[in-house]
């Protein structure tokens, strides 16, 4: 693919980037443009269909098929247009459906190829404003891009048509069109800056709106609804004057446009006045000069749209990459979309699961975070088949970093991990039914507990319930309203801390997987239940778990734990030798 770079002031290549697009369903658009051209340039027939009647009336008729000949001409005319209409707007639909799809999907794709943790640089408003808008943005720019030739097309040929008419006449008509193009021009870099602004500000008012939701209990507690109010109520006083700058600027245009056309007209009717009288003007001729010119009038205004349009397709490209971060390449690339079948499953990363965990072992891992001193630098260790290992540390020791690099939510900066003994590429490794994993706050969706647990997978009622046994949430699931076809609402509203917890444990363990990994299960379960959540899972054979933990009931079972202090490893050993041994972990146990 033809690498598309900016230009010299630094702007990207808009049409490069459509072009790419417009290759991705070629066929379709072939025929899109070919009926939408047949639907922009049939005024034409219909003109010269009107042209004849008139002077058939007059009695200056040079139709040869005569009456009828012009009364089957219009009907067949209306009848070829109807279904030239239904294709154009069939073909249309699916197109305009292709590319905002494989936009889409491309922006996921990015998404997705990023480390977890680091996914978004921007705030949930403005990538959904963009995933919505900015792509629906691109799609009208291909779409109208047709009827833009369609426009031209038909001004071609109505010109050559009138100009044989009356050159004076046909001047006037397409004056206006030659000025509208000129203003758009120049008026492309307000436009720009104007629509980027509305945007922008769009984006800020959903951030905060999409915060506040998330947070009410938050606001409620510290007493800040009037200040979240106030910074809401600022947002929108931002966005509405960003708003009224872009609009005023388009309506001013379009007003511009209509005026420039209507003293054409104007002009037009002056001198076809004069003509009638004077010269051998028919009134066919005048038919066909009135009837072209609410054609040339409406063409010109959308040409003009169109060209405004094309050049805020710019932004719409430019917003994508913010959030995709990678090279517009990636924005545009033909993928597959999987509208009738799913995906194949990665066969190369479950080829790698057939091989069982002996052996996982971390070397030299690092981590920064950048502009902060936080993070985990050169972490070494080993973690053995069927063993409990246990990562503790103070607040801010870098437990939850440790982890979140070692699955490659986090871009490690150095160091490698090896599975038996092969490096293996944690990006991409970590997942069922390699190794499950559940992040201090769990993430839930607004499903039922049961499809919070299957999350997809086909399994029996049976392998259901022991993923709850497992993790001691059988007795909440008979409590609940509906049991498990309870729906949990936005995040697990409607479940304490402790509960998502163990519904997110129920998903792990429902996975058979060779490597379990929690980080901080222990934050939101009181003793009893944890402690009866461990010797569940250690019931299962040869069970292999890595978790974040300070607490004495879980440390204390561990075969191994590695105690951090400021993002490195302090001392390693089992509950006994550390007492004895590191002052950091006497600490972590005393402070509990
Ligand atoms: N996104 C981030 N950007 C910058 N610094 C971060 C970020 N996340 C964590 N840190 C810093 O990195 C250090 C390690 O954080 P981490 O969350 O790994 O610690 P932790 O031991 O898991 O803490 P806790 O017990 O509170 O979960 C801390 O100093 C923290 O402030």
């Amino acid at each position: 693919m033809e690498k598309i770079e900016s230009n010299d002031r630094g702007n990207i290549k808009i049409f490069k980037l459509i072009w790419e697009l417009i290759k991705y369903r070629p066929i379709l658009y072939l025929f899109n443009n070919i009926f939408w051209i047949i639907i922009h340039v049939t005024p034409i027939f219909m003109g010269l269909l009107l042209k004849y009647t008139f002077e058939y009336i007059e009695g200056e008729s040079t139709f040869k098929y005569g009456l009828n000949g012009l009364i089957i001409g219009i009907i067949a005319f209306t009848i070829v247009k109807l279904v030239v209409m239904y294709y154009g707007f069939v073909t249309d639909i699916l197109h305009r459906f292709s590319i905002s799809a494989v936009l889409r999907f491309n922006i996921l794709d990015e998404i997705m190829k990023k480390p977890g943790a680091k996914a978004v640089p921007k705030s949930l408003g403005e990538v959904i404003n963009t995933y919505r808008d900015d792509v629906n943005q691109i799609t009208d720019s291909i779409s109208w891009l047709i009827d833009g030739i369609g426009a031209v097309v038909f001004s071609v040929i109505s010109l050559i048509i009138l100009m044989k008419i009356n050159m004076k006449m046909t001047v006037l008509v397409y004056a206006p069109l030659v000025v509208i193009v000129t203003i758009a021009k120049s008026t492309t870099k307000k436009i720009k800056r104007y629509r980027e602004e509305a945007r922008k500000a769009t984006s800020m008012v959903n951030g905060a709106m999409g915060e506040m939701f998330n947070s009410v209990q938050a606001i409620q507690l510290a007493c800040k609804e009037k200040n979240m109010l106030e910074h809401l109520k600022s947002l929108n006083q931002k966005r509405k004057k960003a708003m009224i700058k872009d609009t005023l600027l388009n309506q001013l245009l379009h007003s511009i446009f209509e005026n420039t056309i209507s003293i054409g007209t104007g002009l037009i009717l002056l001198v076809a006045g004069t003509a009638i009288k004077t010269e051998s003007f028919t009134v066919g001729d005048f038919t066909l000069f009135v009837y072209f010119l609410q054609f040339v009038t409406d063409k010109a205004i959308f040409f003009g749209e169109i060209l405004a349009n094309y050049f805020q397709t710019g932004v719409a490209f430019r917003k994508i990459n913010d959030i995709t971060e990678g090279s517009y390449e990636s924005i545009t690339k033909h993928s597959k979309l999987y509208i009738k079948e799913a995906p194949e499953r990665n066969e190369e990363i479950y080829q790698e699961a057939k091989e069982k965990l002996e052996e996982l072992e971390l070397r030299d891992l690092t981590y920064r975070y950048q502009d902060t001193t936080g993070g985990i630098e050169n972490i070494t260790l080993t973690i053995k088949k069927g063993t409990f290992t246990i990562i503790t540390g103070r607040i801010g020791s870098g437990k939850t970093t440790l982890l979140r690099t070692m699955l490659g939510l986090l871009p490690k900066q150095s160091g490698e991990v090896f599975w038996n003994g092969d490096k293996v590429d944690e990006d991409v490794f970590f997942i069922p039914p390699i190794c499950s994993y559940t992040s201090q706050v769990p993430n839930l969706l607004s499903e039922t507990v049961k499809e919070n647990i299957l999350l997809g997978l086909d399994k029996s009622e049976k392998d259901i319930n022991k993923a709850i046994y497992a993790s001691v949430f059988e007795k909440d699931v008979k409590n609940l309203e509906k049991g498990l076809d309870t729906v949990v609402g936005s995040k697990g509203v409607k479940l304490s801390g402790g509960q998502k917890q163990r519904v997110a444990a129920s998903r792990m363990f429902l996975r058979d997987s060779q490597l379990y990994v929690f980080d901080d299960i222990s934050s939101a379960l009181d003793v009893e239940t944890e402690g009866k959540l461990w010797d569940r899972l250690f019931q299962f054979n040869n069970i292999t778990c890595l978790a974040v933990s300070n607490r004495k009931i879980a440390l204390k079972r561990a075969e191994n734990i590695i105690v951090l202090k400021d993002g490195f490893i302090e001392a390693e050993g089992t509950f006994d030798e550390l007492l004895k041994v590191s002052e950091e972990f006497r600490a972590i146990v005393n402070a509990k």
